[in-house]
């Protein structure tokens, strides 16, 4: 498999005014690679994934995508507002173009089509025509799911995809993420707390420590003192 750089960040030093979270951060995302970020609250996943989709710039550093890696697709945590969202899981899904549709009224053809083939593949296509609100908690991730893939070209960003599903949806998820990673070569850097699947599914994991990081594949994080310590519950 072809192994590019999507994703890279170079002795980055992230957060905010006065108050620096992740120092001297090094390492990259390449096609196809499954990457979990975990680590305990607080200790700066999201101000990473912020940083990484361009939204907070790097206090030091550089961090760098790659025009293979194109658009991202990004699949946020949801908030109470977004999961009343008064639209129809159609028009959900293909907002996933808006930014690719730039300046034009409609979406094309081939955009309807796309995101129709996305709900087919994550088996929502018979919930279109449905308020997007009225569905269930797995059901509306999916349907966030799509809406990623209709953005991203090759790299997947999700922050914490499975909190609120039950542990059936959950697996659900995750299995889903792992035939779009396997079968369809998608990259994908997770947020999660859910340390057994993540590492279940990862190549790689980073760390996030109180001013500390690991990064590494999944077998070295377990080996390091934070991957025993941290994932001490599997053993
Ligand atoms: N907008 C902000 N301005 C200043 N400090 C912030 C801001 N957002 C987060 N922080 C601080 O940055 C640190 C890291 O927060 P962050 O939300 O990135 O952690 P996290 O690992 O995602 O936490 P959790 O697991 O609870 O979601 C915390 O000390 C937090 O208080």
């Amino acid at each position: 498999m072809d192994k590019e750089t999507l994703l890279s960040c170079r002795d980055v030093s992230l957060g905010y005014e006065g108050h620096t979270v992740w120092e001297h951060l090094t390492f990259s995302v390449h096609s196809g690679e499954y990457l979990c970020i975990v680590g305990e609250n607080g200790s700066g996943k999201s101000t990473l994934l912020k940083s990484l989709l361009g939204l907070l710039p790097p206090l030091k550093g550089v961090i760098r995508r790659s025009e293979a890696a194109g658009a991202v697709g990004y699949l946020p945590q949801q908030t109470q507002a977004q999961r009343d969202f008064p639209a129809t899981v159609s028009e959900v899904v293909l907002s996933g173009f808006l930014s690719a549709r730039g300046r034009r009224f409609f979406y094309s053809a081939a955009e309807k089509s796309q995101a129709l083939m996305h709900m087919g593949k994550l088996g929502i296509l018979e919930l279109k025509d449905r308020c997007y609100r009225e569905l269930s908690g797995g059901q509306q991730q999916r349907v966030l799911l799509a809406r990623a893939l209709c953005a991203a070209r090759r790299l997947l960003i999700l922050d914490e995809p499975v909190t609120g599903l039950d542990p059936a949806a959950a697996q659900d998820l995750y299995r889903t993420l792992a035939y779009l990673n396997k079968n369809e070569g998608l990259a994908i850097v997770m947020v999660t707390h859910d340390l057994q699947s993540a590492l279940q599914y990862a190549d790689t994991v980073l760390y996030a420590g109180q001013g500390k990081w690991f990064h590494g594949t999944t077998a070295e994080y377990l080996a390091s003192p934070y991957g025993r310590r941290f994932g001490g519950e599997r053993t």
